[in-house]
């Protein structure tokens, strides 16, 4: 798929009278997988919002080829799966109800999910390896177990657009290998996935690395690109340094003396 996913022209965003995202221009291929990085402050986590129509902004916004504005709600939240930061609330919501409400856009006025919604829901929470305690509530589980309902509930939606600010946040190596595994299979089937990653080495693996600073686009290409690893060592203040490893790329922290 070639289309844009999202098509930005002087995007811009103010919070508390502020301007955080200062006239951001972009074009986020469909069918790839994005990952944003930058600088604490830098507007990732606003950018993704605004994206996802969560924060009010002006300029241009495009979603799949439509303007954004020409969506209703209920249409975009079958074409876009949202995973924030640190959610919270639903405490006393079983897992499973909690994955449910990501078929709420399938459904009727009436409520009520059928045999498909269902099944939706079971397989996303098979796919996070969250089935297994549907029965308990969101407040009782770890951090780790609750970011895999969560992801659940996203995938569940079965959106062709997934949006995940720090879907990684406490989820352990091999959970981490996974999420990137259901990633890739999102893409795969011709999916787009736009995420914010803290840990650069991971943000390496997907297919294309937008950087921000101060609320600008200071890097946006392939993560193949040398050109993209000496951008994330510029927007790190050369404090890092990226390295080929068995084939993938790593970020490693630069200490005084280093090359
Ligand atoms: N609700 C808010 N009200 C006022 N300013 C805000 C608000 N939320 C964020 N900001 C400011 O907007 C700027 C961008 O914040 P944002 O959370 O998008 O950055 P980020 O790149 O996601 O940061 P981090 O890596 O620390 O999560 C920061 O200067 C932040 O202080």
């Amino acid at each position: 798929m070639s289309a844009a996913a999202f098509e930005t022209r002087d995007l811009r965003v103010a919070l508390a009278g502020r301007e955080v995202l200062h006239g951001i221009a972009l074009d986020l291929p469909a069918g790839r997988w994005t990952a944003v990085a930058g600088p604490n402050g830098a507007g990732k986590t606003t950018l993704l919002k605004a994206l996802a129509c969560l924060l009010p902004a002006s300029g241009e916004l495009r979603l799949l080829g439509r303007a954004s504005a020409s969506w209703s709600a209920r249409e975009r939240a079958r074409a876009l799966a949202w995973l924030g930061q640190a959610e919270s609330g639903a405490e006393d919501l079983l897992a499973h109800d909690v994955v449910r409400l990501g078929r709420l856009p399938h459904q009727g006025w009436l409520g009520g999910g059928d045999a498909d919604d269902e099944q939706a829901v079971r397989e996303a929470m098979e796919e996070t390896q969250s089935w297994s305690w549907r029965d308990r509530p969101l407040g009782s589980l770890s951090g780790g177990e609750r970011q895999r309902v969560l992801l659940a509930r996203a995938l569940a939606v079965r959106a062709p657009v997934l949006l995940m600010d720090e879907p990684l946040s406490h989820l352990d190596p091999p959970h981490q290998a996974d999420w990137l595994a259901i990633v890739r299979r999102h893409v795969a089937r011709g999916g787009t996935a736009v995420s914010v990653l803290h840990e650069i080495g991971l943000a390496l693996q997907a297919d294309d690395l937008l950087l921000l600073r101060q609320g600008r686009v200071a890097h946006h290409g392939p993560c193949s690109d040398p050109c993209t690893h000496r951008a994330v060592e510029a927007v790190f203040d050369q404090r890092l340094r990226v390295h080929a490893v068995a084939g993938r790329w790593v970020a490693l922290p630069r200490e005084e003396g280093d090359a």
